[in-house]
């Protein structure tokens, strides 16, 4: 097989991927970066989590909130629950896998403060977790998720956001997931530098 094709395809069903969540998250996405304004404004932090991929993403979020995005701005307040191996080994050594973010909210999370959900199927059970606690902590939830939702769906309460992305293949999700990350990050930024003293 000619495998340029498959580089073209790639790209074809990236780029088809990108076009329909436009059409579908515009307002989501703008109501997510409002939920991080809001937080930040109040003296909330945002905390992330996610497996595999997405744990990347999560803590691509993170960086880019406590260093800065494209803009010259003071560092905001970001914790990726998916770095330190010492606390994720000894609670997943300790109680089990599925815990390993709702334990660290218990421990970090404070009404006001938004939790950053990323799961392309929407069923990994310990970001699944994560939410039911934070949202027992009082916190908002942006869910990043794709295919049919997943159990995450279910779980989302009034007053957050969830972006899922029109998709079934994990790749594709997690590309445009990257995008929506870059939006809610400038989003972010131009609410910061337009807001009034
Ligand atoms: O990056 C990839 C596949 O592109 C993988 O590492 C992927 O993130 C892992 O299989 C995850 O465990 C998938 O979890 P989820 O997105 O369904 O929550
Ligand atoms: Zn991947």
């Amino acid at each position: 097989m000619n495998l340029q094709i498959r580089i073209q395809q790639h790209f074809a069903a990236s780029i088809a991927t990108k076009q329909k969540a436009l059409e579908l998250l515009q307002e989501p996405i703008l109501a997510a970066a409002r939920l991080v304004f809001e937080a930040i404004q109040r003296d909330g932090k945002i905390l992330s989590c996610g497996n595999g991929g997405s744990a990347g993403d999560a803590q691509h979020f993170s960086s880019e909130m406590l260093n800065r995005f494209e803009q010259e701005r003071r560092g905001l307040p970001a914790i990726a629950l998916t770095t330190d191996t010492s606390t994720l080994t000894s609670i997943a050594n300790d109680y089990s896998y599925e815990r390993i973010f709702a334990r660290q909210i218990e421990a970090l999370g404070r009404k006001g403060d938004v939790l950053l959900a990323i799961s392309t199927s929407g069923n990994s059970s310990n970001v699944n977790r994560a939410i039911e606690t934070a949202h027992d902590c009082g916190m908002q939830v942006i869910a990043l998720s794709g295919k049919a939702g997943g159990s995450m769906k279910d779980l989302l309460q009034n007053g957050d956001v969830e972006l899922r992305v029109p998709a079934d293949s994990t790749a594709r999700i997690q590309e445009t997931h990257l995008l929506l990350i870059h939006c809610i990050c400038d989003l972010v930024d131009q609410m910061l530098l337009t807001e009034t003293p």
